[in-house]
């Protein structure tokens, strides 16, 4: 069993972290607990840090100050070193995370797809062969027409895309899940098929949604953090 992925741990601390961009402050001091096994929506109006909070997460930026931790965090006093189940962190340099650093999926604002590649081709690229061609395509075709499966993805309408790169995420054996802005462009009845997919394969992991939608954190069952 992975380290952080039983329900209700701690799975992931945000300690006073402060990032600014051109001296400008996008994130103050925040200090956020998740715990595995729930799913959140952050929700705060454009342009409040809400993709950066994930970039930072993701190891894809430094913060200014504070630290990101994964795991149930335990410290000794004195320390320099903040110790979490999946790794130590140095209080001085957050982004050193010496051990194991969990993996994480992630939705982008972009979806970020092969764009010459089939649906499948996709999945297949970021999963290996963790699952068989025949459960891909039933996947696939919980979300997809059956006719869109042997197109490359770039003749798909952007909802397409959308679902695919959900899709991927979902299916990624990790215990974090990172979404921003999931659902754009996806009519009421594919939301509710890829919020329902959403649901049954991130039960027991812990799921962070960047939305500006409150029905959706509602049809989710998520908590909802205000930025
Ligand atoms: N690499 C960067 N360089 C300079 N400024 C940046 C950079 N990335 C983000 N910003 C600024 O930081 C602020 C927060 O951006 P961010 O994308 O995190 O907001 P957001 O809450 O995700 O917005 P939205 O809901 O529109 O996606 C914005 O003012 C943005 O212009």
């Amino acid at each position: 069993m992975s380290p952080i992925n039983k329900k209700n741990d701690t799975a992931l601390t945000l300690r006073s972290v402060t990032k600014s961009y051109d001296g400008q402050p996008v994130l103050s001091d925040l200090s956020l607990e998740f715990s595995s096994g729930t799913f959140y929506c952050l929700m705060a109006p454009s342009g409040n840090g809400k993709t950066t909070m994930f970039r930072l997460i993701l190891g894809l930026e430094k913060p200014d100050s504070g630290v990101i931790l994964f795991g149930t965090p335990t410290e000794n006093p004195g320390n320099n070193d903040i110790k979490a189940s999946s790794g130590t962190v140095s209080k001085s340099d957050p982004c050193r995370i010496r051990g194991m650093r969990p993996l994480i999926s992630a939705v982008f604002q972009e979806n970020r797809l092969l764009e010459g590649y089939t649906a499948i081709e996709n999945l297949r690229f970021a999963l290996g062969k963790r699952y068989s061609s025949e459960a891909l395509t039933a996947y696939l075709l919980r979300l997809l027409p059956e006719d869109a499966l042997s197109k490359p993805v770039c003749e798909f309408s952007g909802g397409m895309k959308r679902r695919v790169a959900i899709l991927r995420a979902i299916l990624a054996p990790t215990d974090i899940i990172l979404m921003d802005e999931p659902f754009t462009g996806l009519d009421a009845d594919t939301r509710q098929l890829t919020i329902d997919m959403v649901k049954e394969f991130c039960a027991g992991k812990l799921l962070i949604i960047a939305t500006h939608s409150e029905d959706a954190a509602e049809l989710l069952g998520a908590k909802i953090i205000h930025l």
